[in-house]
């Protein structure tokens, strides 16, 4: 079966940077990928360029074994959830109508169901009739998981879910996603939590100033070379009761 999700040899450059350096990566179904690598490193680029939203200036990026390019948006969209980073919403809407946006084609109805099953899913139901712009950070970043969870695309796409939420949150947002992958769908999910990423993850892919320098098992992959030079961290990882555990510290000098 082909991967939900391929990037061949992406180049994607952004004024005089090249971003995407020759960027393979794919996603299979019921396979929960993290990507990770420091600030800069081309992560959400990787992300936008596998959706189309990034033109790329060499390789491709296929959704479903298609190229992106050839997909119409309303095909995209049918094949991929994207969570943004940016969690901007333009609107005050009630959460649950913001969350039912997820489900354009159906029935008002059935849209609303749909979005207030998935705010419960977040632990969010509680917000439904709340207006977004009336929301702290953490309480919106679960409206918009929602919204992409009522998508109900094959993949998904979550571009740094957990960033400032609190740490309950956070694991009740990768358990969620943790479960799409388990239910058989493809999840790509970018992490600068390492321990987290090699404890949800089946497969961390690790960039580095627009190239993968790593793409495995999470421990593989993280290894403590990658760790030294894409992160700059002095780390090993150690067994602890919940999982692995990264016990790391600075390189004062690289
Ligand atoms: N609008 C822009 N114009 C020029 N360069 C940009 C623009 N947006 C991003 N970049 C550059 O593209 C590179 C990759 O950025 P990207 O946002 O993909 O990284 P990231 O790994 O997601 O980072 P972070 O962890 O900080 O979110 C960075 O060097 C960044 O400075």
């Amino acid at each position: 079966m082909s991967a939900l999700l391929e990037l061949d040899g992406a180049v994607a450059r952004m004024g005089a940077a090249t971003v995407l350096d020759g960027v393979s990566l794919s996603v299979r179904a019921g396979e929960m990928v993290a990507l990770c690598g420091p600030n800069g490193a081309g992560k959400s680029s990787a992300v936008r360029a596998a959706l189309g939203l990034m033109p790329l200036h060499g390789g491709a990026a296929k959704l479903g074994g298609e190229d992106v390019d050839r997909l119409s948006e309303r095909e995209r969209g049918a094949r991929a959830a994207y969570l943004p980073q940016e969690r901007h919403i333009a609107w005050n809407l009630p959460a649950i109508e913001v969350a039912a946006l997820g489900a354009p084609f159906l029935s008002g109805a059935d849209a609303l169901d749909r979005a207030r099953k998935a705010l419960d899913e977040v632990g969010a139901g509680h917000l439904a009739e709340r207006g977004v712009a009336e929301m702290s950070g953490g309480e919106r970043a679960r409206v918009l998981l929602a919204r992409a969870l009522v998508v109900q695309a094959p993949l998904l796409l979550a571009d740094e879910p957990i960033a400032g939420l609190d740490p309950d949150a956070q694991l009740l947002v990768l358990e969620r996603l943790r479960a799409r992958a388990d239910a058989g769908g493809g999840v790509l999910v970018s992490l600068h939590d390492l321990t987290l990423a090699a404890r949800v993850a089946d497969r961390v892919i690790v960039l580095n100033a627009g190239r993968v320098v790593a793409d495995g098992s999470p421990i593989e992959a993280l290894s403590p070379a990658v760790l030294r030079s894409a992160f700059h961290l002095d780390g090993i990882w150690v067994e602890a009761p919940d999982g692995p555990l990264l016990a790391a510290r600075r390189l004062l000098q690289v």
